[in-house]
């Protein structure tokens, strides 16, 4: 497999569980009694984003290192303006009694007071990858077949797993050449256990002896193979850690909906107190570990100084930020600042951009678009480009394949010299003891019941179960135009469109069932077979 030269290396992992249990915490969000109208396991989730410091979220519970803290706020069309919040200095730390166990990372606490009998689970949640060619197709049904990919209206939900048996027999070729291209399947699955592993080791040394376990959303190990044995090692609270840096509806937003169903319907799992960390982009830790990536290929160019820093993001279709509220796209943008502060600080100063990467169909995408920003940049002038992949943090075939070789080729093509890509963080040190510590901090909110939502959501670190976030950032689950267009959507802009569309559904119908029966009039004209 072809790998950047300096790819952060993961030790060989077999798995992702340790084998007994003790304590200590740090932050996320907070604690407060309510009811709940909804027999859920509570979570506490970080729903306002905490900058500039490394957990710690409640003014109670304020006591890090760090003098000004912001957050962005929630809204009901999901996340926007950034206020600052209280400074340390106006913190009560006797407000609470976990007060004092949140405080800066080299102090040391016991903490078998918070964790008792308990048995601590962490659930790495990760989108999943094909591992050989012929689960290619298999993996792409999955992830077309997930309502958080295509949503249809109700009225056509039945439609959901023909569509994405269509659209992944469609793809299938095309994805088959690019995995084909990167050994024959994704890395994601050997990454994301080997990230486990080291996370548990990390926790370890920290005096947490948790079991961490990968729940993939596409493909094995699934998120409910993981819940299982989490059933089954009698874990009594888990931690849920998306191995997304920043939030969205199609990657964290679909896994933890997922969750929510798993937990609904299962005696057990209710009964589980579990706790959310939805995003972590702004933690120092993983600030500071890109800044050093960055920093260190910055290196291998002969006029550092002079590269062009280009950030790209994989991108999501425009819908999901401008109707559906996904906050990825102003996290993203948060994220890229804070590594320019974090290297500016460093005295590196160079010119930077963010694009969005990787779009799949014809319907508009977050911009400016990847491609078309490098020919952009060749054009005006720009000769060295470090590339850093910024949304994910495990190497896989949007690095591996669309950067390293196409838009590799595409910069020299249009007139870029020298081309660098940063390696994403994998088992990075820095990282992972980071992800320890988001871990730690947010266990004395493992369980913590929400306050109301108006409550929380008028509170500077508001609280609120997997349902509750959900509701937050998507609260009107609006329909999104499917990102793999195999007709023109949209009901309601005139009657005459919605004929017409009507018509295209019908097309489609007639599509589905050939390709499910095998049967139809593109079989008789030879025509479908080219696709499989
Ligand atoms: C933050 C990361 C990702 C976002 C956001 C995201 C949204 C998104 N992706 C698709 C379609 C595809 N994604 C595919 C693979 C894939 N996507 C991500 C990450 C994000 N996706 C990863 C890590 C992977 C797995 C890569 C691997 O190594 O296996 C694929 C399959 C590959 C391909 O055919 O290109 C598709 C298709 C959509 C439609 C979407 C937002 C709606
Ligand atoms: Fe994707």
């Amino acid at each position: 497999m072809q790998m950047n030269s300096a790819t952060a290396p993961c030790p060989p992992s077999s798995c992702s569980t340790s084998s007994t249990f003790p304590p200590p915490p740090r932050f996320t969000s907070v604690s407060r009694n309510s009811k709940s109208p909804l027999p859920l396991p509570r979570a506490v989730c970080t729903s306002q984003r905490m900058y500039r410091f490394a957990g710690v979220p409640n003014e109670a519970y304020l006591s890090s290192n760090t003098s000004t803290n912001y957050v962005v706020s929630r809204y009901s069309f999901g996340w926007s303006e950034t206020q600052p919040i209280l400074p340390k200095q106006s913190v009560n730390k006797d407000l609470s009694p976990l007060a004092a166990l949140v405080t800066s990372k080299s102090q040391n606490f016991s903490t078998a007071s918070l964790v008792g009998d308990e048995k601590i689970g962490v659930l790495l949640l990760n989108l999943g990858g094909p591992e050989t060619l012929e689960d290619v197709q298999p993996f792409l049904f999955n992830l077309f077949a997930d309502p958080d990919i295509i949503r249809l209206p109700r009225l056509f939900r039945f439609l959901q797993k023909p569509l994405a048996q269509f659209i992944s027999v469609v793809r299938a070729p095309k994805s088959k050449e690019g995995y084909a291209s990167i050994g024959g399947g994704s890395p994601l699955r050997r990454i994301t256990d080997a990230q486990a592993e080291e996370l548990r080791k990390s926790l370890w040394e920290k005096n947490l002896p948790a079991k961490v376990y990968v729940g993939m959303r596409y493909w094995h190990p699934f998120t409910e193979e993981a819940i299982e044995q989490i059933k089954r090692d009698g874990i009594t609270k888990l931690v849920v850690l998306p191995l997304y840096p920043q939030f969205s509806i199609s990657t964290s937003g679909s896994s933890l909906r997922l969750l929510e169903s798993i937990f609904r319907e299962d005696e057990y799992l209710v009964n589980m107190q579990h706790t959310v960390i939805p995003s972590w982009y702004q933690r120092e830790g993983y600030i500071t570990a890109m800044a050093n990536l960055i920093e260190k290929e910055l290196q291998n160019f002969d006029s550092p100084e002079q590269v062009m820093i280009f950030f790209s993001a994989h991108g999501v279709p425009l819908a999901y930020v401008e109707e559906a509220g996904d906050p990825y796209k102003a996290e993203m943008e948060e994220c890229v600042d804070l590594i320019m502060e974090e290297l500016e600080k460093r005295k590196i100063t160079n010119a930077y951009t963010l694009a969005y990467q990787s779009r799949v169909g014809p319907v508009e995408w977050l911009k400016p678009y990847t491609d078309e920003t490098i020919i952009k940049l060749g054009q005006k002038g720009v000769k060295s480009l470090l590339a850093v992949p910024i949304s994910f943090v495990s190497e896989h075939i949007e690095t591996l394949e669309e950067i390293d070789v196409e838009y590799k080729e595409l910069a020299l093509k249009s007139g870029i010299e020298k081309w660098g890509r940063v390696p994403a963080l994998g088992c990075e040190a820095t990282f992972i003891s980071d992800l320890a510590d988001a871990v730690i901090e947010s266990l004395p909110y493992v369980g913590a019941m929400a306050v109301s939502n108006l409550e929380a959501r008028q509170s500077l670190v508001p609280l609120g179960s997997v349902e509750e976030l959900l509701a937050t950032y998507d609260s009107k689950r609006s329909e999104l135009p499917p990102p793999v267009t195999v007709w023109e959507w949209g009901w309601t802009k005139s009657a005459e469109t919605w004929n017409g569309r009507a018509a295209m559904l019908a097309v489609f119908v007639l599509l589905v069932l050939e390709v499910t029966t095998g049967e139809g009039f593109l079989h008789q004209w030879g025509i479908l077979p080219l696709f499989q």
